[in-house]
């Protein structure tokens, strides 16, 4: 199957906090919002939860991405998709029952998302690839933005295209860590179709416009 339509996803972690609606507008021509929700259990870090989620959803047309980083998603992964996120992604190290939780997400109206960490092996992840819409492939070890892209991770991005492609699910594939104008094209080739960019984005002068240009090379324009 040929590659999606690339998505460009800004992360506002790497936005001002006290902003989120202003910076949500400033980056209105992406295709999707990406809100990392962090529990200072599964990573250290701690950044917010469903009230914010919910506020994002009136305060922005952009469609929501969550992407837990927490304990217990079978707890919470629900409320993202009620609260109107387009995919809710949660972590294949944070679960023994992960189609369980694709399943509750996908009945919620969500897409089902499942993210993978920096040192987690895809392949047992292969043969449940049907119950999910999206698989995020950490491109960093999940924490933290601004970290320095791992290139030697696309391996796993490989190899999840090849499984989609083989099966002709109709998967999106996210890549999250150290997205920027100078990686993005290597993502690309490697199979993903969807590029979370957090510093790129926010930390860039003008971050529409960082947006686009990172579409742009997703796609292979210069
Ligand atoms: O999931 C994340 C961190 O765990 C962030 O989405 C990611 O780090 C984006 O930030 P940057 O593009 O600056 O690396």
């Amino acid at each position: 199957m040929a590659i999606q339509q690339a998505f460009v996803a800004p992360s506002i972690l790497s936005a001002d906090f006290a902003h989120l609606a202003d910076e949500a507008a400033a980056v209105a021509g992406s295709d999707w919002l990406h809100v990392d929700v962090m529990d200072n259990h599964y990573v250290p870090n701690l950044t917010l939860g469903l009230p914010v989620v919910k506020s994002l959803k009136a305060a922005t047309g952009i469609p929501l991405d969550c992407h837990l980083m927490i304990e217990n998603p079978q707890r919470w992964a629900v409320g993202y998709a009620e609260a109107g996120a387009v995919n809710v992604s949660f972590h294949a190290e944070t679960t023994d029952d992960p189609i369980a939780i694709a399943k509750d997400l996908r009945a919620a109206g969500s897409m089902a998302g499942l993210a993978i960490d920096r040192d987690t092996a895809v392949e047992p992840y292969l043969s449940l690839l049907s119950y999910f819409d999206t698989v995020l492939i950490m491109t960093i070890k999940a924490g933290f933005g601004g970290q320095a892209f791992m290139p030697e991770l696309l391996a796993k991005v490989r190899t999840i295209r090849q499984a989609i492609d083989l099966d002709d699910l109709s998967i999106r594939l996210e890549v999250d860590g150290g997205i920027n104008a100078d990686t993005i094209q290597a993502a690309a080739e490697a199979g993903a179709d969807t590029f979370v960019a957090g510093s790129a984005v926010f930390g860039a002068a003008d971050p529409a416009e960082a947006v686009r240009r990172l579409r742009a090379l997703a796609i292979g324009q210069k």
